[in-house]
């Protein structure tokens, strides 16, 4: 056999609404393990590469490989717990935290595994929380909420949308740090969109600009920052 294919690969990704390319073109590879951060202008694209990433969106071209394999061969259901979207808001529903962090087994009709929520809580510093009303959260509580949701199914690769936007800054300081941890403390494979280039030198491995649809430049955060 040779080399082992890259976690995540698009290839020639393109994205065209309307006779509006909103991506063009896009390749990419991520290897496993490996954090890739993803800036670039309002507008760029980067919220749709994330969404076609994970088939949120579907290509109008190309495709995306996931361990070699095309995505869209792939069972909905076994792509979606592979692939976990942290999206840029944290979009909870009426109810309990417990409620939506097993929202999407749930749905499924799959059993919950008794002390997973708990656990999982307790990786995010929201230990206690299962049983509170989301309505009664902080900002930043909700975001953590989101990303226990999106590790309940405990992906291979975890796509995030600018998670820490939305926050004042002490939960955005709070958040990186668990971010930072959570991805040190595991192999898996993370794509993290931001306008932060401070965060970007602080937890990328690589980077992707992205500009007008398209990757613009590419490389270590030295190379690709101002
Ligand atoms: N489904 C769609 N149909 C039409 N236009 C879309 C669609 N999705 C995104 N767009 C447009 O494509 C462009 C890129 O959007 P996208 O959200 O990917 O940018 P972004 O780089 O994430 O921006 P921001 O940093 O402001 O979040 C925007 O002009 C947006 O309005």
């Amino acid at each position: 056999m040779g080399v082992s294919a890259p976690k995540l690969a698009a290839e020639d990704l393109s994205f065209v609404v309307d006779d509006t390319a909103i991506l063009r073109d896009v390749d990419l590879a991520v290897e496993a393990g490996e954090t890739l951060t993803v800036i670039g202008p309002s507008g760029a694209g980067k919220s749709t590469l994330l969404r076609l990433l994970c088939r949120l969106d579907e290509p109008t071209a190309g495709t995306v490989y996931l361990d070699g394999t095309d995505y869209r061969t792939l069972d909905p259901t076994a792509l979606r717990t592979r692939v976990g979207m942290v999206p840029q808001d944290p979009a909870l529903r009426d109810g309990t935290v417990r409620e939506n962090v097993t929202i999407g087994p749930r749905l499924r009709g799959e059993s919950i595994e008794p002390g997973r929520v708990e656990a999982l809580l307790a990786r995010v510093d929201l230990e206690g929380y299962a049983d509170r009303e989301v309505t009664d959260l902080s900002g930043g509580e909700a975001q953590r909420v989101a990303i226990a949701r999106t590790l309940f199914v405990d992906p291979e690769v975890l796509l995030l949308d600018e998670p820490t936007a939305s926050l004042d800054p002490d939960a955005q300081a709070d958040i990186e740090a668990l971010l930072a941890d959570l991805l040190a403390a595991s192999a898996r494979t993370a794509v993290l969109v931001t306008h932060d280039q401070a965060q970007v030198d602080r937890i990328a491995d690589r980077v992707v600009r992205v500009v007008g649809g398209r990757i613009h430049s590419a490389g270590t955060p030295g190379e690709v920052l101002p």
